[in-house]
């Protein structure tokens, strides 16, 4: 039986600028992605890969097309409310980590569950829980300075899990990490697909990604080019 889809972009066009300087990040894109599948998009520096993982993330919004999200269609939603959809169902991580320096691991993890009414000790749970996913529970009271890259990126990965989304979206998430330790970031994505059936899209141009993911949509120039 075919899974049944998470994400649908469809005719989605976005536009920088305008006049003579106008650029056209993205041109008529229309993509499914299906529930618990890992996709890959890839494409040169510059191809629209950003633009879109942030246009699926509901980040940012499309000049032309529709974004339906588990079968929310985000096209009327205000700002508040996107944000809320991001909250409730999208997880981020990013090629440069983008941890709170002055927060601990544990305190970066936590920081999504803030925004909902959770009991205190529920939150404690779920963050001890997803720092043990990522193995790093025993570095739960460490800056991000006292880490790894590496730790950093898992650091990252425990805190898009944290609040159970439907998709996991990461850009360019083994860009800043040596190859051994890109890998290990991989390995650790992967598994929580594997495991736990976690949608996941993956923005690189990295060759170790993308001959591993099920499913490799190319961007060129903004559109979607045919294998
Ligand atoms: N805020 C912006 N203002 C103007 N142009 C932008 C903006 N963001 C992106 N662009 C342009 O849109 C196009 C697509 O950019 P995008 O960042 O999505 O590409 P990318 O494939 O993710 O690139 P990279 O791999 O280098 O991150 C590029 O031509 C870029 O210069």
């Amino acid at each position: 039986m075919k899974e049944p889809i998470i994400a649908r972009l469809d005719g989605i066009s976005r536009y920088y600028g305008s006049g003579a300087g106008q650029v056209n990040a993205l041109e008529n894109i229309t993509l499914s992605f299906d529930k618990g599948a890992m996709t890959a998009l890839a494409g040169p520096s510059g191809s629209g890969k950003s633009t879109l993982l942030h246009i699926l993330g509901c980040i940012d919004k499309p000049d032309k097309g529709t974004v339906l999200i588990d079968g929310i269609d985000t096209t009327p939603l205000s700002l508040e409310q996107l944000s809320s959809l991001r909250l409730e169902k999208i997880g981020f991580v990013f090629q440069s980590f983008n941890l709170i320096p002055v927060l601990t691991a544990y305190e970066n993890v936590e920081l999504p569950l803030l925004f909902k009414e959770l009991p205190k000790q529920l939150i404690a749970e779920k963050v001890q829980e997803v720092l043990a996913k990522v193995g790093l529970l025993e570095r739960k009271n460490h800056y991000p300075r006292q880490l790894s890259g590496g730790q950093q990126q898992r650091v990252a990965i425990a805190r898009a899990l944290v609040g159970n989304p439907s998709m996991i979206l990461a850009d360019e998430p083994t860009a800043n990490l040596d190859s051994n330790t890109g890998k290990s970031i991989l390995d650790l994505l992967f598994s929580l697909n594997d495991r736990e059936s976690i949608t996941t899209v993956i923005a690189s141009h990295d060759p170790a990604v993308l001959e591993r993911v099920g499913k490799v949509v190319r961007i060129r120039d903004g559109r979607i080019f045919p294998d």
